[in-house]
């Protein structure tokens, strides 16, 4: 695509055209933390505290760490928007790889979510960029079909979808053209008119061209007058020098501020809420150590196998995709030290010491399995090497459980056990706390001798039904003395209305906000890579085959014998989980 010489559209006419024009006039109120509990009087979360709902003149954007961001202005609701001065600021977000699976299932309906909820500015733009060619009207079906009012068919659904479709717009380019973005550049700034201008992209477009892209956006369509900033999703490359090598390039055309590496899991509501239970609740944080926590268990598992991504699946495999990043992320904010505020580079420092405290993986430490396929009745599973985009004879592994050890003081010596799989016999995520026994038991005897059954369990259940829930021991009533094993239970869709914003919400607000805390810093990448390398390296060396275990399956049977080897059985297989 040739590059043409334009007017600058903030000295034309064009910038009649801009697209606060369009916003349809409601008062801005975002709704991000509006979790009501059952039975109260509404309420507001103003910087972390419940208040009741005063009448506010001004919409304050909170980010998600609970405090007021100003990286995004925002209007009075009461200005006419004909009467915004050219000081006003806008955000446009180009979501590049529009055309693909992720831009479709999960980007562009959040960005509607955000936007029913009133959480994006007042100004913003939406444009896709892809290969593809696609007009602006051919963009908005196509995402259309996609975009859903979650909240059991709310008001004004139509009408919202009618209105975030008009902001959003389609340019079609190649990922190395710098007059492509160039063009890009051009048409931004014809919506943005002569706003500040504040940018994001969103990389959601496979690792090879992760550079390409952002060598020509940051080089022609940065903004010149307000911030740009840049999601990048994963693979943060495939081992150690990869990852540095691809931070090295990016650090080229962008400084660390303005790189956001996106892992959805930091965005899920009960990873959010790990810290909070444990930093503001005296009951977990003095029983959170060696002391008193036996063992604890991170499970991924999907009932579903690799369905038209075995191509990318095929060059990572299952420890790269799920354990490197998202288990591993949760279990840095699960085991850091206190950080000394909510402030993100507080929090990304004490993830970075605790990832360096933990001991590199060794091959004795994981076992690996491979989904094969099997017939049920009429019905019949795929292995994973039926999958077309899948090599013949792939000894890549869909499922994998590895016991990790940190060493420091806190936790010496306490097995965290890590376990993925795909195509599984259901789809959960959890964390597992498993404590240690009651010393003396006094009632040991009404549990017979089998002391694993009388210890306490936290588990956060991350998805589905969300829910935090607690075994304990509990007197059966009645006259005579028998325990049974009960749970004090946070069922969140007992406990609160509304629906919980999917992970993509939360961080893409973030990330407009300017808020970090979510996103992983370059060193944390380093750390977290540096644990796996060494064992990513030598399986692929030594082509370690992983174990077959049926599509449908509870997985290999290794997975036990690792856990036992660490004293520890795996707690969603215990038969009371
Ligand atoms: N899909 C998912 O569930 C998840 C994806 N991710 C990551 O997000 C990113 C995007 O994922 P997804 O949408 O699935 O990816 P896709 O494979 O769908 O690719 C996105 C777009 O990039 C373009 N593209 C694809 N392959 C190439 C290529 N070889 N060279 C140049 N352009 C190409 C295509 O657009 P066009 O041809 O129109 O230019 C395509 O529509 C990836 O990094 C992925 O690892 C992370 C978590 C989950
Ligand atoms: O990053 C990835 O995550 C998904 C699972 O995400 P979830 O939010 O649906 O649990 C996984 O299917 C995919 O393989 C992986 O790349």
């Amino acid at each position: 695509m040739g590059m043409q010489l334009r007017l600058n559209p903030c000295s034309s006419s064009s910038a009649a055209t801009s697209p606060s024009t369009l916003h349809n006039g409601a008062p801005y109120f975002c709704k991000k933390f509006n979790f009501l509990p059952f039975r109260t009087q509404p309420i507001n979360w103003v910087s972390g505290i419940y208040s009741r709902i005063q009448p506010r003149k001004h919409f304050e954007v909170f980010s998600s760490n609970g405090f007021p961001l100003n990286a995004v202005s925002v209007q009075d609701e009461q200005v006419p928007l004909t009467e915004l001065g050219s000081g006003e600021t806008t955000v446009s977000i180009t979501v590049i790889g529009a055309s693909g699976d992720l831009a479709k299932k999960k980007i562009f309906p959040a960005l509607f979510a955000l936007f029913y909820e009133d959480c994006l500015p007042e100004n913003f733009v939406v444009f896709g960029y892809s290969r593809t060619k696609l007009s602006d009207e051919e963009l908005r079906n196509m995402i259309s079909t996609t975009l859903t009012c979650r909240i059991d068919k709310r008001e004004n659904c139509d009408a919202k979808m009618e209105h975030f479709l008009e902001r959003c717009f389609y340019h079609s380019g190649q990922y190395n053209s710098e007059d492509d973005f160039a063009e890009l550049d051009y048409k931004l700034k014809e919506k943005e008119g002569c706003r500040v201008s504040n940018r994001l992209f969103y990389l959601s477009i496979p690792p090879n061209i992760f550079v390409d892209v952002v060598r020509c956006a940051s080089l022609k369509a940065s903004s010149t007058s307000g911030w740009t900033r840049v999601i990048v999703e994963k693979p943060f490359g495939r081992d150690l020098e990869s990852s540095s090598e691809l931070t090295r390039c990016l650090k080229k055309y962008l400084t660390e501020e303005q790189i956001f590496r996106i892992d959805h899991y930091l965005g899920k509501e009960l990873v959010e809420n790990l810290s909070v239970l444990r930093f503001s609740n005296l009951v977990f944080e003095p029983l959170w150590s060696r002391n008193y926590i036996r063992n604890v268990q991170f499970i991924f598992s999907e009932d579903f196998g690799t369905e038209g991504r075995g191509g990318y699946f095929d060059h990572y495999g299952i420890i790269r995709d799920i354990m490197q990043n998202h288990l591993l992320q949760i279990l840095a904010l699960f085991a850091m030290e206190p950080p000394v505020s909510l402030d993100a580079e507080d929090i990304r420092n004490e993830k970075v010491k605790v990832l360096r405290s933990m001991r590199p993986l060794q091959l004795e430490d994981i076992v690996l399995g491979q989904y094969k396929g099997h017939s049920k009745g009429a019905k019949s599973y795929p292995a994973y090497t039926d999958d077309p985009t899948v090599p013949n004879g792939s000894i890549t592994p869909t499922f994998s459980a590895a016991a990790l050890f940190i060493d420091n003081a806190r936790w010496d010596g306490v097995p965290f056990l890590m376990k993925a799989g795909k195509a599984l016999h259901t789809k959960r995520a959890e964390i597992r706390v498993q404590f240690r026994h009651v010393p003396g038991n006094l009632y040991k005897r009404n549990f017979g001798t089998d002391m694993d059954k009388a210890t306490n369990e936290l588990v956060l259940r991350l998805q589905p039904d969300e829910a935090i829930y607690l075994k304990i021991n509990n007197k059966v009533p009645g006259l005579g003395m028998r325990l049974d094993r009960s749970d004090l239970n946070l069922l969140y869709k007992a406990k609160y209305r509304g629906e919980i914003p999917d992970a993509y919400e939360r961080l893409l607000l973030d990330a407009i906000e300017g808020e970090r805390r979510l996103f992983i810093r370059s060193d944390e990448l380093d750390a977290a890579w540096a644990l796996f390398t060494p064992l990513l390296k030598e399986l692929e060396e030594k082509k370690i085959a992983p174990e077959l275990y049926p599509y449908g399956s509870r997985g290999p049977v290794g997975a036990h014998y690792l856990a036992a080897k660490h004293n520890v059985r795996w707690g969603d297989l215990s038969g009371d989980d």
